[in-house]
């Protein structure tokens, strides 16, 4: 190490370490964090962590990072993490309660880290208390966009975005004015089916689907990347944290997911947001922000690279892609609609009970259906949106107990 690191890194030292939280710990954000955290000698502590169903998975975390409070958010897990964390003086606490416990255990920042809508009430409570959050959890701003961009605005708190494409949208504003903004670029990786023909596609495995080609993600995410659902999901993600309107934001299917984000600007200028593809390089960012702190995190060799190649989403192999474009141009709640149904057509397809291309059917289904029976409507708070997600969840299920074999397989 050079004399110039080394003076800094004594200085991080030195500074006194800033406190953090983990929502989704024991998934693959929430080990990225850890990893950047252990690496990251003296800068950060770790006030709690909080995961889903694994005891075992959240007391190791717990006790790597030192942590004070664990929260599982399965009751039945309660024995077992108590039992893991036996001596080490960390609280154990589950059920659904005890993680937004953990997200309000002070801290100067909050990751927010867990898979789908499971993470809005924590991570809302957080940001309602007044904590940066550092956000990964795209669904919370798909669920509740208007309602989180309003209480952090409320609170004078920041959202942070963690999600590759935003972090490098982020970066490459540098806090322009939007006026100055005449467009933003997000780029999609194409999945693991950007070559294949619509009836390949139509007919792919959960393995498949799972097996994406520049990202290792949980499964959820992996899922809604092979139908292009992700890129539809972040360019409403990017709508309401960036406020920028539906026709100013583009999607480019770029393969080698180097470039993450653009930002072109009125007079021709366009700024790209580049890095290696790992989360690591994201997150690092926020834990630091405004600093900058030294990292493990791949480096981009654009040489090794070769060529950056660039090519316009093909929306008849991606209906998924369109269908959540549509719900963001329709508004009237259809992309609190549109994320719930995707969240139980996703959980049913890596089941096996549905085909992939019924995914995105049944997802434009649930949102047609919304409008034709009028309940499709703006949720003007956090609790109307739970409750809008909790309803479509159930139409969802029902339009799939129905068993409609000519939709779904
Ligand atoms: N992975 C990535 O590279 C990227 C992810 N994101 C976003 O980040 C979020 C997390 O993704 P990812 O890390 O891949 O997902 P994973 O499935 O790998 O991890 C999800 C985490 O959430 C936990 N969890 C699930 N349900 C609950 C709950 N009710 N309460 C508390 N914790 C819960 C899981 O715990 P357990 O393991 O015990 O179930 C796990 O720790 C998603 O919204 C995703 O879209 C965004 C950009 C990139
Ligand atoms: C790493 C990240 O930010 C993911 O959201 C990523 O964008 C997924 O890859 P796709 O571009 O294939 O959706
Ligand atoms: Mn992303």
């Amino acid at each position: 190490m050079g004399k110039v690191s080394e003076l800094r890194s004594e200085a991080a030292e030195a500074k006194a370490s800033r406190s953090i939280v983990i929502l989704g710990a024991t998934g693959s954000i929430g080990q990225s964090t850890a990893a950047i955290i252990s690496g990251a000698k003296g800068a950060f502590t770790v006030a709690a962590v909080a995961g889903g169903r694994d005891p075992q998975a959240l007391a190791k975390v717990a006790r790597e990072l030192g942590a004070s409070f664990a929260a599982l958010a399965d009751p039945a897990g309660y024995k077992d993490l108590k039992e893991a964390l036996s001596g080490t003086g960390i609280e154990a606490a589950a059920g659904p309660d005890s993680v937004v416990e953990a997200a309000l255990h002070p801290s100067d920042m909050v990751m927010g880290a867990i898979a789908g809508t499971a993470g809005v009430a924590p991570t809302y409570a957080a940001l309602s208390a007044g904590r940066t959050v550092a956000l990964a959890n795209k669904e919370c701003l798909v669920c509740a966009g208007p309602a989180f961009m309003r209480q952090a605005a409320a609170m004078g708190t920041r959202l942070l975005p963690v999600d590759s494409e935003h972090n490098a949208i982020f970066q490459a504003m540098n806090d322009a004015n939007l006026d100055s903004i005449e467009m933003i670029t997000l780029t999609a990786s194409g999945g693991p089916f950007r070559t294949w023909t619509a009836e390949e596609i139509a007919k792919a495995t959960p393995e498949q689907a799972l097996n994406h080609p520049n990202w290792s993600m949980g499964p959820k995410i992996t899922v809604d990347s092979a139908g292009l659902m992700n890129k539809g999901l972040e360019v409403i993600e990017a709508h309401y944290l960036f406020g920028i309107e539906a026709a100013r934001l583009d999607v480019l299917v770029h393969p080698q997911s180097v470039v993450h984000g653009l930002v072109h600007f009125t007079d021709g200028s366009v700024t790209a947001g580049m890095a290696a593809p790992d989360m690591k390089v994201p997150i690092a960012h926020c834990l630091s922000y405004p600093e900058r702190i030294n990292t493990a995190a791949r480096r981009l060799d654009l040489a090794g690279v070769g060529s950056l190649t660039f090519e316009r989403p093909d929306f008849e192999r991606f209906p998924a892609l369109r269908v959540a474009l549509d719900a963001l141009r329709a508004g009237q709640g259809l992309p609190t609609i549109l994320n719930a149904a995707n969240e139980i057509a996703v959980e049913a397809f890596l089941d096996k009970r549905i085909s992939f291309h019924a995914i995105a059917r049944l997802v434009e289904q649930a949102c047609e259906q919304a409008q034709a029976d009028g309940i499709a409507r703006d949720p003007e708070s956090v609790t109307e949106a739970l409750e809008m997600d909790q309803l479509i969840r159930e139409r969802t299920r029902a339009s799939l107990a129905k068993g409609n074999v000519a939709t779904l397989h």
